[in-house]
């Protein structure tokens, strides 16, 4: 099995790669969140740079329905050292959507089509695609596939659900069932991955899958990859750290995390305002962690927002299922 990194806008940024590989690491490719500018803002290109990405093989993901402005950061791309790029048409959001961009793109499969010639003819990089199967319809879903099957992709990424579900409801599993006998090129299944059993399940409906994105799984608890790797007849040497080994990585991935945007961002506020996004996701790792991600959520500096963080970290044992 190969794992994959989702991209994550605002939470999956470099200092969040970087980290996490170090601290857990094992993922096959690691997506950046979106670039949407066609001349790349600071916070954008600081997340390609090379030098932010060493030791990963990282795939930058454009957003965009113009052609010219997916070549044109291809190539820019392409000048920094990457060899493949991906494609956004799964992102959900109202903006986006009313942009005719994401998955809004998928509404329009005549301009879609038009724009995938272009890219295709002419990007210097290979192309992988992260999509959705429609806006608002599953029979949307036949008429992509045969638009898909035009191209010469890297890949395909698949997140089942339509627009309009944005991350509600459960994937179409069989949609990604009929993309396996409508395509070739490889395919990755991407969707509500959170546990070993969420991963077996959806290997029962699809066991052809070979490669799979995990995005929110990560973030509820940094260490899954390890338990997926640990539970999976593929990696025999993988075997589970003990509940305290996971505490400390944990926590040193935290800090880590923390003074990484201490560098990066200016002043507590922002810092603070990333953390806390993270503890959405985090505190699910936690019993009980009401009380202690409240008193986080209240810090105004870094001083008390690491008190609050150390207090959760004593008192609130790991979830048994992720340690
Ligand atoms: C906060 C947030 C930001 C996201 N940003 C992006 C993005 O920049 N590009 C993208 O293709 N998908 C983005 N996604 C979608 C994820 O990559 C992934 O497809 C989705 O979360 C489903 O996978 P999961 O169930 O493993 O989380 C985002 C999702 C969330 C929750």
């Amino acid at each position: 099995m190969k794992y994959y990194l989702a991209p994550m806008e605002g939470l999956t940024t470099y200092n969040f790669r970087t980290n996490w590989n170090r601290c857990y690491g094992g993922m096959d490719k690691y997506f950046t969140p979106f670039i949407s500018n066609r001349h790349m803002n600071s916070r954008e290109r600081n997340d390609v740079l090379p030098e932010h990405n060493v030791g990963m093989y990282t795939v930058p993901q454009i957003l965009t329905n113009k052609a010219e402005e997916f070549l044109s950061l291809a190539e820019q791309l392409a000048g920094y050292g990457y060899h493949e790029v991906n494609l956004n048409l799964g992102c959900p959001s109202g903006t986006v959507v009313a942009r005719n961009r994401g998955a809004g793109f998928l509404g329009t499969p005549r301009e879609l089509e038009d724009f995938l010639d272009e890219i295709f003819e002419k990007c210097p990089l290979e192309i992988s695609i992260k999509t959705r199967i429609g806006m608002e319809y599953p029979d949307e879903w036949a008429p992509l596939l045969k638009i898909y099957q035009k191209f010469p992709m890297k890949e395909l990424i698949i997140h089942p659900r339509l627009q309009k579900e944005g991350y509600k409801g459960t994937p179409h599993l069989e949609a990604f069932a009929e993309a396996v006998e409508a395509l070739q090129c490889p395919l990755c299944y991407n969707g509500d991955i959170t546990s070993p059993e969420t991963l077996a399940h959806i290997l029962e409906k699809l066991p052809m899958v070979d490669t799979v994105m995990i995005g929110r799984g990560i973030l509820q608890n940094p260490g899954l990859l390890q338990q997926l790797k640990a539970t999976s007849t593929d990696f025999d040497g993988v075997s589970l750290p003990s509940s305290e080994d996971c505490l400390d990585v944990l926590k040193e991935f935290h800090n880590s995390l923390l003074a990484g945007y201490q560098v990066i961002m200016s002043g507590d506020t922002n810092t603070l305002y990333k953390m806390k996004d993270l503890w959405t996701f985090l505190s699910r790792s936690f019993e009980s962690p009401d009380k202690y991600v409240k008193k986080i959520r209240k810090a105004t500096d870094v001083s008390d927002y690491k008190l609050a963080v150390n207090a959760l970290f004593r008192e609130c044992a790991l979830k048994s299922e992720n340690s």
